[in-house]
């Protein structure tokens, strides 16, 4: 009672739309579906420039956030590293993303190290070896006039990358109990469940949650995903004994994961030979995480990583198609850098495509696939004119940001590259384009992403032109969790001379 009292106080003089009694804001989002919910926050957004705020119901409070410099402090705060309630939903107490901030500091610290530059470097060739499989597996539509949704592909490759590269594990050869469709199947199930819940505001409580059938098949498709996570972890401390033998088992090892295991190099900054894929710094370091926290990082790792770079590149090849003279323009400038089969697919040359890169942060900026994220504040904080509370919830919206033409001009909903221009981005705040979220508590994958969006967008890019009888009006979003499209990403290809 106290504490909504000081909420209800400390909040009078934060503007917000209006709204209805006890039941506050709530009433704009309810009947709603995921794209309407959507549509109605970023108008909200947009109509305040710095905080809004809503009530959703009597007890419930967000600070929405919506301007960079504000933004700014908000990440960058050390008393606001904490996570809202709603990340429980998750059920990851010990993923990175989820943990309380406690834990977090701990096991964060101990997981940076996987996922360095000069470690990163070395998962290109898993990455190639997996765009190459993509664009076999597409070659099926070939010259055929139906246009073919390109996401349950680019989801399969993302996923088997991840298990490449966090794993050592070649998913292509091994058993399908480890990763097979039905964990395909959970992890998809499983995000429409969290996300009815967090759109549900009664099922916030956890005692009527149980009674819903959501919580029944929630647990149903845990069972799925974490018993795939346990034979995950079996399968690499196999592989982690002195008696493994690599030879006999080079099926089920990635082989480039292979090669760096059987060299038995020491690596530079690190006494421990070749230890340098995700998996092994969860299970052999010497934090001496628990069985429960490991399965937690292994989860939250393909939960975050796999879709995310799936929809990702799949949202920018569906900006390429409906752009065709943008879309001819990257090829250009690939076809410049890789202009011989001998030309390595290395870190290096990956920089020299600008273009590409500037249309990857366009995608980013228009469809940010992390699209709502929540920060609660620890202790009291001071900002601007405003004596926060400890218990606020902050919401940051990376939707609307990106998409205020107060930031980013009268053409903010148009796909145009050349907003990331050198000379355009030192004009702006640069807290104004996050898609990876700022500060501390920011994507650890980021240039994980960035480098797998690249190899990935080459291979496709170079091999088929990309067509579509949708236009970029038509492209509409939701949420669930991440950033989807209303639609299938449909495409159709052609070869490339
Ligand atoms: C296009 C691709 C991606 C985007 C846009 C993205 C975006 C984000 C964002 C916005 C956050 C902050 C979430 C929050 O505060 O609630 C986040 C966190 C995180 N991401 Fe990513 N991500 C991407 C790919 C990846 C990949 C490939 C991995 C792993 C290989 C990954 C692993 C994580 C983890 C573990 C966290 C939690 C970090 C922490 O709290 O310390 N992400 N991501």
């Amino acid at each position: 009672y106290f504490q909504h009292k000081k909420f209800y106080k400390f909040s009078e003089n934060i503007p917000s739309p209006p709204s209805f009694g006890l039941l506050g804001h709530a009433p704009y989002f309810l009947g709603k579906n995921e794209q309407g919910r959507l549509e109605m926050l970023h108008q909200l957004c947009l109509e305040q420039k710095t905080y809004t705020k809503l009530w959703l119901g009597p007890a419930i409070m967000w600070m929405i956030v919506n301007d960079p410099k504000t933004i700014q402090k908000i990440l960058l705060s050390p008393v606001c590293l904490e996570k809202p309630f709603f990340y429980k939903f998750l059920r990851l107490e010990n993923g990175l993303i989820s943990a309380k901030y406690d834990v977090w500091k701990i096991h964060r610290k101990a997981l940076n190290y996987s996922f360095n530059l000069r470690i990163l470097q070395t998962f290109i060739p898993i990455f190639v070896d997996n765009a190459q499989k993509l664009i076999n597996d597409i070659s099926v539509n070939l010259g055929k006039k139906k246009q073919f949704d390109l996401l349950p592909y680019a989801t399969k490759t993302a996923l088997n990358m991840i298990c490449g590269t966090s794993f050592g594990l070649d998913i292509k050869n091994v058993d399908s109990s480890l990763i097979g469709d039905d964990v395909f199947h959970a992890l998809e199930k499983l995000n429409k469940i969290i996300s009815a819940r967090s759109h549900s505001f009664l099922l916030y409580s956890e005692p009527i949650y149980r009674m819903t059938n959501y919580y029944r098949d929630e647990m149903q498709v845990r069972k799925v995903c974490y018993s795939s996570a346990d034979r995950l972890i079996t399968a690499k401390r196999e592989t982690l004994s002195p008696d493994f033998d690599f030879n006999a088992n080079s099926d089920l090892i990635e082989k480039h994961v292979i090669q760096k295991y059987m060299n038995k190099e020491k690596s530079v900054d690190d006494d421990m030979p070749t230890r340098k894929i995700f998996i092994d710094h969860v299970i052999c370091n010497d934090t001496k995480f628990t069985d429960s926290e490991i399965r937690d990082h292994v989860y939250t790792v393909v939960a975050a990583g796999s879709e995310t770079t799936a929809l990702q590149s799949s949202h920018t090849i569906m900006l390429l198609a409906t752009h065709p003279e943008i879309q001819e323009r990257v090829v250009a400038e690939i076809k410049e850098v890789f202009y011989s089969d001998e030309v390595e697919m290395s870190y290096d040359n990956l920089v020299k495509l600008e273009y590409l890169e500037r249309v990857i942060k366009e995608s980013l900026r228009l469809c940010p696939v992390v699209p709502i994220i929540g920060r609660e504040t620890q202790a009291t904080m001071k900002l601007d004119e405003f004596e926060i509370p400890a218990g606020i919830t902050f919401i940051i919206n990376f939707y609307t940001l990106h998409r205020r033409p107060d930031i980013w001009g009268d053409d903010a909903e148009e796909f145009n590259p050349d907003h990331f221009l050198p000379e355009h981005v030192e004009k702006r705040h640069p807290y104004s384009f996050l898609p990876f979220s700022g500060g501390q508590r920011n994507c650890i994958g980021y240039r994980y992403a960035m480098i797998a969006l690249k190899v990935l967008l080459v291979y496709l890019l170079r091999k088929y032109k990309f067509s579509t009888t949708m236009t970029y009006k038509d492209l509409r979003f939701r949420t669930d969790i991440n950033l989807k499209l209303c639609t299938e990403h449909s495409v159709s290809i052609e070869l490339r001379q």
